[in-house]
């Protein structure tokens, strides 16, 4: 029997779809890694994997693209909403979270950030406002844990960030145990942020919607914009809502791009 697959997207932050409660499959990060190559697999971003689950609607596992199972994906979590099709509540490592499906894309409940250092996580103490740090012309991050960690940089013009060679740096650097999301931020008008993203296992991505969240946690926690807040990505927009001591409100586009047949085997 042919394995099954849905390709997605979430604004051009692409996923390879697998419904693991329809055919049973194996996923190694080995495997996970081989489908994500863009030249001799299926390619994507993240691949996502359906299971059932005992807590609620369905199980989502997360593999980034270097093979990594990480916690928690936006973007996937908007694709996931439209594949279920009515409000529903989806299980990941990074918690609980509340779906609903909505216009040609899904809003999504999140928990509450965290911004305890042990929690982001950190490898030492320091506060996360304002982080005393520096790679080149980024300094002063803003950390922010929204399931998966996340550092924010608010600069002048986020598009003038040298990101493709900084952000490997970053996302590898002994400050951060579980290596960390890579945000570069910058005031776009009232309440609209600009946003690029290094995502750790990835890359530059053309979107993302866990650091959309933690972005714009950190500009409303910092007093730069006020909630609803838009963040504009490369790849489109997304709203996010948020006060402090309530879960985080994500809304946005999710893409169904094509169904395929293959067999996982090929893959290792
Ligand atoms: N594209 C995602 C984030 C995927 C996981 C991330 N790369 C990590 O390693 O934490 C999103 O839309 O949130």
């Amino acid at each position: 029997m042919a394995d099954r697959f849905t390709k997605m997207h979430g604004l051009g932050n692409d996923f390879v779809v697998i419904d693991a409660r329809e055919q049973s499959v194996e996923m190694t990060p080995a495997r996970a890694h081989a489908i994500a190559d863009r030249r001799h697999g299926i390619g994507c971003d993240q691949l996502i994997l359906l299971e059932p689950s005992s807590k609620a609607d369905v199980r989502m596992r997360i593999f980034n693209a270097d093979g990594g199972e990480v916690e928690a994906c936006g973007n996937a979590t908007r694709c996931v909403a439209t594949l279920i099709g009515q409000p529903a509540v989806i299980e990941t490592l990074g918690g609980m979270l509340r779906v609903t499906p909505a216009d040609g894309g899904a809003e999504v409940v999140l928990g509450e950030p965290q911004f305890d250092w042990e929690h982001i996580p950190l490898a030492m103490p320091m506060d996360t406002r304002d982080m005393p740090v520096a790679w080149d012309e980024l300094e002063h991050g803003a950390a922010v844990n929204v399931g998966n960690p996340h550092i924010i940089f608010f600069v002048p013009e986020a598009d003038a960030v040298a990101l493709d060679e900084l952000g490997p740096r970053i996302e590898t650097d002994p400050l951060f145990p579980e290596r960390v999301n890579v945000n570069v931020a910058s005031l776009d008008g009232p309440d609209c942020l600009q946003l690029r993203v290094w995502e750790r296992g990835v890359g530059l991505t053309q979107a993302c919607g866990t650091g959309a969240c933690a972005t714009a946690v950190a500009a409303i926690r910092a007093g730069i914009v006020q909630s609803p807040v838009t963040v504009s990505l490369p790849g489109g927009d997304l709203v996010i809502r948020w006060a402090p001591g309530e879960p985080i409100v994500m809304s946005g586009a999710a893409t169904r791009v094509f169904e395929g047949e293959t067999d996982w085997a090929q893959f290792g």
